[in-house]
């Protein structure tokens, strides 16, 4: 079961391993003409109704895929106003094979009858698919009343036109029209809204790499940009708790959580280490605690700091001194916002009680002092990440040359990054990434996106500075590495 925002980002992710978007196309095309002769024998006739966007490409495919029937392709629209290239070229192509094709601008003008006036025997709706918006408009609203109209068995592409893939309603509301359909042939995975319908659903494989969905890639940046129309504040407050013993640790996951798109970043660090931490920037809003160490003494008043943001990145050189673990044990009971748990506030977690969300950010070496196990075979690794985050009811993201992200629910792997990020100080940029990240998105996808992209600066690092990378060559390549391209 795969949703619509979902599918989209592993599509873009196919993309980026070497499967483009039009050998998808030649593949979903192919499996509508696959389900076109289950339905039909050779000989039947046979309208494909196609839109603008993708979806409409798809049969414009199968059409070259069914000529051993009486084939007929309505274009809605005029062919220059087709949306994307791919869908363009196969409405070329069909022309160049003289494969009977009209548009369609009028909706009146829309004949679906076969030659001989009758109906046709199987219409395939592809006007809509996974890009509708709103209530079916024309020529696609009038087109889907005369298919519904017709005695043809209908077969939708991905989706019947009209309604939305992820509940099962139609898009313009309980009453709107949309196809009905006999038959949908949808692709990759079950879509969570048609069972639902009354239909029966046919899943076809596209060829869409298993590591597509597996492993993070540019898709998984789909629908992160920033609201062009957003105030101060609204992408993400975050709070970064640490420093004493180190003053770097705080520093450099406060700025990468700027890099990385957070407003606000405040750091609430020992007084001996604020003027340190705030010397590296100053973009930095620093917020001294009393004495040299976080201790509990401080809990108090970190949760009323926390209390104005929206993530805390709790435990960026906080150390493991006296005290330390009974600050972040007393905050973590209290706390019910969300934070992300790195270095030496980790080993807390498995024995705290707590109501917050957590995403913890271990090593595998720390992964085992929380308790965690890990195997050198990467599949059962995963496994092993996704049934201790089960386990402790958070997220977990353990860091190696190969990362894990897990939840209860699933496992995602990223191989973006390098050797050279073994350095001290990349953890900490990691920490502050998914903070950010985590202010705007869910905390699953944080921590994927926030290892994906960290490791991507890492790579571009690497590429300039070789065995030379240090941390503060990272934040500053974050930007660029959180484009989708
Ligand atoms: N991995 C994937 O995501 C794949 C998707 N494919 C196909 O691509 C489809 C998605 O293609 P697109 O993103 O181009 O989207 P669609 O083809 O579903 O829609 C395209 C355009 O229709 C217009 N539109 C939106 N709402 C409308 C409305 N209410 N009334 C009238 N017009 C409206 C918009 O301008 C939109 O851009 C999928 O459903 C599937 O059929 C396949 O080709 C291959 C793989
Ligand atoms: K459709």
């Amino acid at each position: 079961m795969i949703p619509t925002d979902r599918m989209a980002a592993v599509d873009a992710n196919a993309a980026a391993l070497g499967v483009p978007r039009k050998q998808l196309m030649e593949s979903s095309g192919n499996a509508v003409a696959r389900e076109v002769r289950a339905v039909a024998d050779p000989g039947a006739t046979v309208a494909l109704v196609c839109g603008r966007g993708n979806n409409g490409g798809d049969a414009l495919v199968a059409a070259r895929f069914l000529t051993e029937y009486a084939v007929r392709v309505h274009l809605l629209g005029r062919p220059e106003t087709v949306r994307t290239d791919i869908a363009r070229e196969n409405w070329a192509a069909l022309g160049k094979a003289e494969i009977p094709r009209e548009t369609v601008t009028d909706s009146r003008d829309l004949d679906l009858a076969a030659p001989d006036g009758d109906d046709p025997d199987v219409i395939v709706d592809a006007m809509l698919g996974s890009g509708i918006s709103g209530g079916l408009r024309e020529p696609e609203r009038t087109a889907a009343a005369a298919i519904n109209a017709s005695d043809a068995t209908v077969i939708a592409v991905d989706v019947p036109s009209g309604i939305d893939a992820d509940t099962g309603d139609p898009t313009g509301g309980p009453d709107a029209v949309a196809v009905d359909a006999d038959r949908v042939v949808t692709f990759h995975d079950e879509k969570p809204g048609l069972a639902a319908l009354d239909a029966a659903v046919a899943v076809a494989d596209i060829g869409i790499p298993a590591a597509a969905e597996r492993y993070t890639g540019p898709g998984d940046l789909l629908g992160l940009d920033r609201d062009p129309d957003s105030h101060k504040g609204d992408n993400g407050e975050v709070l970064v708790v640490g420093g004493g013993p180190y003053t770097g640790a705080p520093t450099l996951s406060a700025l990468a959580a700027l890099r990385a798109g957070a407003d606000l970043v405040r750091v609430a660090c020992p007084e001996s280490v604020a003027d340190a931490v705030q010397g590296f920037s100053p973009n930095l809003i620093v917020r001294p605690l009393p004495g040299d160490r976080v201790g509990s003494s401080h809990a108090a008043r970190v949760a009323s700091l926390a209390a104005e943001n929206d993530v805390v990145v709790l435990g960026p050189g906080l150390g493991d001194g006296d005290g330390t673990r009974e600050f972040v044990r007393e905050f973590l009971t209290a706390y019910d916002g969300q934070a992300v748990v790195d270095a030496d506030a980790l080993r807390v977690v498995p024995e705290v009680d707590t109501d917050a969300d957590l995403i913890c950010t271990p090593h595998q070496g720390e992964l085992v002092d929380m308790g965690g196990e890990t195997a050198a075979d990467p599949d059962e690794r995963a496994e092993l990440v996704r049934e201790f985050a089960a386990d402790l009811g958070h997220v977990l993201l353990v860091k190696g040359a190969v990362d894990v992200i897990a939840d209860a629910d699933g496992v995602r792997l990223n191989r973006t990054g390098n050797p050279g990020m073994t350095v001290g100080g990349t953890g900490d940029v990691l920490a502050g990434t998914v903070g950010a990240l985590a202010a705007v998105t869910d905390p699953f996808r944080a921590a994927a996106v926030g290892a994906y992209v960290v490791g991507r600066a890492g790579d571009a690092a690497a590429d300039a500075n070789g065995a030379g990378l240090v941390a503060t060559d990272l934040p500053d390549r974050l930007p660029e590495a959180m484009r989708n391209e």
